[in-house]
């Protein structure tokens, strides 16, 4: 096999090995503990894009969380370029990992000019000197995103929604990351300019070589727009494999209902249907995570499902997909 450093067949640069996090709920006098992660392997490849996608309460956030270093994981490991996450510097991990966040409204300062929010990073992370340097630099960011050079001069509130996440991008690219971790990018803009987020991001995998995580609810978009998709719920990957064969030949009951509530899986029509029919928060946590909501639910569903190859590149944590007479005996009843 040819080795490359960009694309699918490359190394990863940031892997997760059996990364979990748990919330422990306290109140009235007890304790709950909410799973919002579980034993996740992920690895993010350079010159790709991996979208996790569930729908609310799945985990999606708390994942990017955990890999940016804003939230620590309850166990397991991040590995970036096979160093320990966990025990590296803050600012030389996030020189390499960076987040694009949900809200671009919320995400820039209103006070400071778009150009001062470019600045800082640049300086910050050592990417240029003050002056002349950084004045350049900002206005080569700004083209980057495809925004007119003029837009250093102005304050978030002076732009559309659009060219707001197009600024958060810039500045993410600013400490020239390897990794962007992009929370639900285009959730919040206008329907007409979503594609033009996610081309951007298609053409920064493509000229910058970066790994990026795509965090969505639109298992739609993820057809469009990834390379690879992992599905989530309740805090478990229930599948994962290429974009097309996870939403062409969905192997999961759970991604089935995604893509059946999706108006046209193959367009990116982007409507929030998944949000709505969340049952996430109530989600057992043994056994398989779906059983209450599957219509396929067997006795074995009780037991954890093993991950199935369907393909040498998709798998699905299905008890489904495991030939009855390999299933233990409770797999042969209906629950
Ligand atoms: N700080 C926290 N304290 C307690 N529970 C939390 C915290 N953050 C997340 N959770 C819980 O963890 C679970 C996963 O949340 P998370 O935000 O990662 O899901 P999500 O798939 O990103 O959903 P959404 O799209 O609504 O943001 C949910 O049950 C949520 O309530």
């Amino acid at each position: 096999m040819t080795s490359t450093t960009s694309g699918p067949g490359a190394e990863p640069v940031l892997r997760t090995t059996s990364l979990a996090k748990h919330y422990t709920l306290r109140g009235r006098g007890r304790r709950r503990t909410v799973r919002a992660v579980d034993d996740l392997d992920l690895a993010l490849v350079p010159g790709t894009v991996t979208a996790v996608v569930g729908e609310s309460g799945s985990g999606k956030s708390t994942v990017a969380k955990m890999l940016v270093r804003l939230v620590r994981p309850s166990s397991g490991r991040i590995t970036l370029d096979g160093r320990d996450a966990g025990r590296m510097n803050l600012r030389a991990y996030r020189k390499d990992v960076q987040m694009v966040f949900q809200d671009p409204f919320a995400s820039l300062n209103s006070v400071h000019t778009i150009g001062y929010h470019l600045a800082r990073p640049l300086l910050n992370f050592g990417r240029a000197r003050r002056g002349a340097d950084v004045a350049g630099k900002v206005r080569d960011l700004l083209q980057r995103v495809k925004l007119d050079p003029q837009f250093a001069d102005k304050l978030p509130h002076e732009l559309s929604g659009g060219q707001r996440q197009r600024a958060a991008i810039a500045r993410a690219l600013a400490s020239e990351p390897r990794v962007l971790l992009a929370d639900e990018p285009i959730s919040m803009l206008d329907v007409s300019i979503r594609l033009g987020i996610l081309n951007l991001l298609g053409e920064l995998r493509d000229t910058d070589g970066l790994a990026i995580l795509y965090v969505t609810h639109d298992i739609a978009s993820a057809r469009y727009f990834a390379d690879r998709t992992v599905v989530m719920y309740a805090g478990k990957v229930v599948e994962s494999g290429t974009a097309l064969e996870v939403t062409d030949q969905p192997a999961h009951p759970y991604t089935q209902l995604l893509i059946s509530a999706a108006p046209d899986p193959q367009r990116i029509e982007i409507v929030d249907v998944s949000r709505a029919s969340s049952g996430a928060a109530s989600a057992p946590t043994d056994g398989c995570r779906f059983r209450d909501r599957c219509p396929f639910a067997m006795d074995v569903c009780r037991q954890q499902p093993p991950d199935v190859a369907v393909t040498p590149s998709h798998t699905a944590a299905c008890w489904l997909r495991v030939d009855e007479s390999q299933r233990p005996a409770s797999g042969r009843e209906a629950a």
